[in-house]
Order: structure tokens, then C-alpha cells, then sequence
């Protein structure tokens, strides 16, 4: 079955050459986009959707969320709305609820999010344990969501456990915890920050998951100047996250990543940014508009969590990141869309190794789009809040 979606005002592929195309038109083949052009030259094609004149862009990777878990943690967000700080601690209160639900309770809790994130335009998901913090527990989350979601990050190392020794609980993750999720995941995450785990621990967890082939992404610079960044960088992570404490030597470093890929062809390591957990934990933005003119690459993610940004809205990210953070709407589309297949090297592929190339709108790529009720991708920013998602197709399939 192929579709034609045609009439489309202004179509931002974030392809190669981050065209943007006017009068346009594309082709959705099964799963994949088998032709991108004007309007006029369009060829035919089994069924046809007119888009109206609205604008089409691939649709969001939200490439960092947390969102297997259970329970509330709206006391501790009006607390802090009332000058509390956010610490790492909170972290626990979600553990104790998620441990206590249960398989149907935990998947349904996580499918009405994944549906919700769906609804915003986000049709590549990642998302990550950290909620168990025992081997059973962060298997279990694994599993859950890994028959929900695209891409799964082992978390275990997100909070040593109250009453555990730090040192033992690092030797957990790194042999039996680490054993236990492996099945389920592609990647392993740490946090990297004061109240969290030390440098030393962050290496150690780090390199037991490369060793057992994960790819590597971390927690760093959140809540203050930190390790974290140079650590990503010396382990070769795809991602270091947060980012808001950066030292010069912090943007030098993620952007030398970018001189060109290792000799295996990999890429550097992104700075993905989350706007909505700064502005639930009143933390400084991070210095985007300075990595990007330094030549450093950037994802913007949600972060949806229940502690920090309990929002998926990737297009409530793309306005803020525009509004707040000194981008231009391009920059901030192409930062929620390719950035973050960047972050998840999800950026190409083909037919080869069946995972198509998400993030971006071109020939053989996966069919990710979105339409807005508006003429221009600028409206994201221009109109704030506004529910301005038209339609959505995941993978070719209309999901909105
Ligand atoms: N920073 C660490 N982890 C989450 C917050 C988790 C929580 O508070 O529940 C984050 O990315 O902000
Ligand atoms: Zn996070």
C-alpha cells in the first residue's frame, strides 16, 4: 500500500541538506518514504491524503525518558515550585511505588504515556530503567518496556538505594544487574552528579556495559559543574545529557567529537538538552546556541519523568529551546528530530540491517511524519501551547 500525503505548505525534511521544501509532496511505502519532491511532479499512488497547505516535519525522537514507574510527585514539585531544590533523593519516592505495583499496572501506566507522547507528534521513543534498583525489579522494567518502546537504556545506576553501600551497590549493577537486563536493552545510562555516583563509580558502571557490548549514554552536569561530560566523551558515549554546568574545557571536549568520525565510522558524542526538566527545577538552560556555534552537535528530549519534567511535549521543548535558549526554529526542530536519532545513532539505516533511518524525511527512510494546523514549523514557537498536531504516521501508519 502506498500514500500519497501532498499539499503540504512547507515540508522540513532535516535531511542531509536540511531542506526545506515548499509545495510538497511524499510517498509512504509500507514502512518506509519512497519518493519526496514538489507537489506537481508527485506520481501516483494507491490512496492520497491532502495535507491542505499545512506544514510537515518528521516526527519527534524523543531520545531521554523515564517513564516505567509508578506513583505521584506532585508534593515534591509544589515544594520546590516553593524554593525547595531538587535533589537526587526524590528518585526514591517513585522506586518504593514502582516496586509495589504491578506487571499490568506498571505496563498499563507506560503505554497510556507512550500514547500520550504519541499524541504530541513523538514517533521514536527511548526510554530508560532506574525506578527498580534490585536485579528482579530492573529486569522487570527492562522487560516491560521493552515490548513497548524503540530503544531501552539500562538505568540501574540512577540512585544508590538508601541504606546501601555504594561501593557493593556499584558491584551490583556492574555483575548480576547488568546480567539481568542485558536481554532487554541497548544502551546503559548513569548519573553522574553529586548525591548520585562518583566519577569513579560512573567509569566503573560505563565500562562493565561496553564490555557487555551496550552503547553508552550519561547523566551529567545537571545540577552543578561536574565529571560528567568529560566522562561521556572518554568513554565514547552517544550522549551526554543535561548538560547545564559546562567549563570551556566541557565544550571543547563535545565538540573535538565532531571532528569526524573513530576509524569505525561512529560518530561523536551528542549534548542533549532538556529544557522542561530546567524549568521544573529552575535550573539554568544549558549553553546550546555556545555548543552550536563551537561546532558541538545537540538533541532536545523531554526527560519525561515524575520527579523533574513530567511533560513529553517535544513541541512544548522545541518553543522553549526557541523562546528561552537562543535557537532558531530550525536549529530547535532539527535538534528534537535528527539531533536525537543522533543521540541513538538511529540517524541512518536501511534495508540491510532492517532498522530504517528515523529523525529526518528522505528516500528509505523510516515513514515518521507530522502535520501541524499551521503553514509553518515557526508557528511551534509563535503560537506556545497550542495544540498544533494535525496527523501523525509512525513507521507508515496513521497514529493520529
Ligand atoms: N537526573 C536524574 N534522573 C532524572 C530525574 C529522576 C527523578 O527525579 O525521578 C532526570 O533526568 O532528571
Ligand atoms: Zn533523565
Amino acid at each position: 500500500m502506498s500514500l500519497l500525503v501532498t499539499n503540504i505548505g512547507e515540508l522540513m525534511t532535516q535531511d542531509a541538506d536540511a531542506a526545506v521544501l515548499r509545495d510538497a509532496a511524499l510517498v509512504l511505502e509500507g514502512e518506509r518514504i519512497s519518493w519526496i519532491g514538489p507537489a506537481a511532479r508527485a506520481p501516483a499512488a494507491d490512496d492520497r491524503y491532502d495535507a491542505g497547505g499545512r506544514a510537515g516535519l518528521p516526527g519527534w525522537v524523543d531520545s531521554h525518558t523515564h517513564l516505567v514507574f509508578a506513583g505521584d510527585r506532585t508534593a515534591e514539585f509544589e515544594a520546590r515550585m516553593a524554593g525547595e531544590t531538587y535533589a537526587a533523593g526524590g528518585i526514591a519516592t517513585t522506586v518504593a511505588a514502582t516496586r509495589a505495583a504491578g506487571d499490568y499496572d506498571l505496563t498499563r501506566l507506560l503505554l497510556a504515556r507512550v500514547a500520550e507522547a504519541a499524541a504530541g507528534g513523538t514517533t521514536y521513543l527511548e526510554t530508560k530503567t532506574g525506578y527498580g534498583l534490585d536485579v528482579a525489579q530492573e529486569a522487570r522494567s527492562a522487560r516491560i518496556a521493552a515490548g513497548v518502546v524503540d530503544e531501552v537504556t539500562f538505568l540501574g545506576a540512577h540512585l544508590v538505594p538508601a541504606g546501601e553501600d555504594a561501593e557493593a551497590y556499584t558491584d551490583l549493577v556492574c555483575g548480576p544487574m547488568l546480567d539481568a537486563v542485558r536481554p532487554y536493552v541497548r544502551w546503559a545510562d548513569v548519573f553522574c552528579e553529586t548525591g548520585a555516583f562518583t566519577a569513579e563509580q560512573s567509569r566503573r558502571v560505563l565500562t562493565a556495559c561496553a564490555a557487555a557490548g551496550l552503547g553508552l549514554r550519561v547523566h551529567g552536569n545537571q545540577l552543578g559543574p561536574g565529571a560528567g561530560v568529560a566522562l561521556a566523551v572518554e568513554v565514547g558515549a552517544a550522549s551526554v545529557d543535561h548538560v547545564n554546568h559546562l567549563s570551556d574545557a566541557d565544550v571543547d571536549a563535545l565538540t573535538a567529537t565532531w571532528a569526524g568520525p573513530d576509524d569505525d565510522g561512529v560518530p561523536g558524542t551528542v549534548a542533549t538538552c532538556l529544557p522542561a526538566c530546567d524549568l521544573s527545577t529552575r535550573q539554568p538552560f544549558p549553553p546550546a546556541r555556545r555548543l552550536l556555534d563551537a561546532g558541538a552537535r545537540i538533541a532536545l528530549a523531554s526527560n519525561c519523568n515524575p520527579g523533574t519534567s513530567y511533560t513529553s511535549s517535544m513541541a512544548f521543548c522545541v518553543a522553549t529551546a526557541v523562546l528561552q535558549m537562543g535557537l532558531t526554529v530550525h536549529e530547535a526542530v532539527r535538534a528534537a528530530t535528527h539531533g536525537g536519532a543522533l543521540a541513538l545513532r538511529r540517524h541512518t539505516g536501511d534495508d540491510a540491517d532492517g532498522l530504517r533511518a528515523v529523525g529526518s524525511l528522505a528516500v528509505g527512510h523510516r515513514a515518521d511524519l507530522q502535520l501541524l494546523d499551521a503553514p509553518s514549523a515557526a508557528h511551534l514557537a509563535y503560537r506556545p501551547g497550542m495544540p498544533l498536531v494535525h496527523a501523525v504516521w509512525r513507521a507508515g501508519t496513521r497514529v493520529r
